[in-house]
């Protein structure tokens, strides 16, 4: 049965990649052979993923990852939003409102989805702007996506983010259970969102899987109205202008992550045998630095960066009261995550990025 279905898989490959020939021939051939023995074979050899919000920050570089390891056709990425070209040429891009569930439950049945990614959200500094939006989006769209899921017995990575815990919880590390109550409503709905997962989870058997990412910096995406924003907008303006105005202390400190080890940690989680994982909510955590620091190491490339500093009360007090450190002894011991980037190797590797262009359009 596994070398025919290999024969099948081979043929339909080369078909799809050869011009004239008989692909839809092919193809119907054998789907008439067995559509549901295709169907098997897809589903265990590749999970078939959904990214919702996969236009943002993070949702882009994640497609990337996971089509190499499960093939481009295998991932669809979704947003509300008019994809860039070499996003739209480079697989299979969906529009998706997760507002709509009715929608959101047609494209899961009509191309068998069996991971989905939730990555859409409204970001803490956007959502203090709006919070009706970001009750709706964080809130209201979490739980079509739960239902969603446990109606069609999916594995569900929903991220969290340090912004989860608040001025209450302890801070310098901040342990995966501790008390948690965020001053902002982004921070609120990630609470909520934690939970009601993990309720699903225990009441329904959702496979749902939650990483508290910290602040994520990248160079090929800018970030989308987050608190942390400006831990990649200074690489940025060291660049191209040689000057940046934070609206933060320089003795704030927050955790942060390197994108592709924030990527790699969601994929090492979402792979991760079900039985390994004591939890279904996890601190992960990677380097720890001042805003005094960073800019000395930036320095350390670009002397002549000048740093002003127009600090903003209301960003200040919400960001003293997140934690400097997340404590993640639990996913290294469970599923053995580990980091890679460091603060030095994050500089080098962001500079290089930002000057010689942007690193995910070119590696397209
Ligand atoms: N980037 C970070 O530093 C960070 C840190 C912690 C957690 N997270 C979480 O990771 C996830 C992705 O973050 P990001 O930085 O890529 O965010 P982003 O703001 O860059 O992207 C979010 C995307 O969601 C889309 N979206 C908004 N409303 C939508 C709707 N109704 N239907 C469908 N899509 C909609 C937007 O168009 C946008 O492309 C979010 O849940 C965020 O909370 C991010
Ligand atoms: C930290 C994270 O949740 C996001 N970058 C924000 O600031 O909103």
């Amino acid at each position: 049965m596994m070398l025919v279905m290999q024969l099948l898989r081979g043929t339909v490959k080369h078909a799809g990649s050869s011009p004239q020939c008989s692909a839809k021939r092919l193809s119907s051939a054998v789907r008439g052979i067995s559509s549901s023995l295709q169907q098997s074979c897809t589903d265990t050899d590749h999970p078939k993923v959904l990214i919702t919000g996969g236009l943002g920050q993070l949702g882009v570089g994640f497609a990337k990852l996971l089509r190499r390891q499960f093939g481009k056709n295998n991932v669809i990425l979704s947003d509300i939003r008019k994809p860039p070209n070499h996003v739209y040429h480079n697989g299979p891009f969906i529009f998706s409102d997760i507002l709509d569930f009715k929608n959101l439950r047609e494209i899961v049945v009509n191309n068998n989805i069996s991971w989905l990614v939730h990555y859409s959200a409204v970001l803490s500094s956007v959502g203090e702007n709006n919070v009706a939006l970001a009750k709706e989006v964080n809130i209201t769209g979490l739980h079509n996506i739960l239902d969603i899921a446990t109606e069609h017995g999916l594995r569900v990575f929903v991220p969290s983010t340090m912004e989860a815990f608040g001025p209450s919880s302890p801070g310098d590390p901040t342990p995966e259970l501790c008390v948690q109550r965020p001053r902002t409503i982004y921070g609120v709905s990630k609470v909520h969102a934690e939970l009601m997962g993990e309720y699903y989870h225990h009441r329904f058997g959702l496979d749902f899987r939650c990483l508290r990412y910290p602040g994520i910096i990248s160079a090929d995406c800018q970030p989308g109205g987050g608190s942390t924003d400006y831990a990649v907008q200074i690489f940025h303006a060291a660049v191209k202008t040689g000057c940046f105005e934070c609206n933060l202390r320089s003795d704030t400190q927050l955790p942060m992550m390197y994108i592709d080890d924030c990527l790699r940690a969601t994929l090492e989680l979402l792979e991760a045998p079900a039985d390994t994982l004591v939890s279904r909510t996890y601190n992960i955590n990677a380097m720890n630095f001042t805003l005094h620091h960073l800019i000395q190491e930036i320095q350390k490339v670009l002397p002549d960066l000048k740093v002003t500093y127009n600090v903003d009360p209301v960003r200040q007090a919400i960001a003293d009261g997140w934690p400097m450190a997340l404590e993640d002894s639990a996913a290294r011991r469970d599923w053995g995550w580990k980091h890679e980037y460091g603060l030095s190797q994050l500089v080098q590797t962001m500079l290089t990025h930002i000057t010689t262009g942007n690193q995910l359009a070119q590696a397209y």
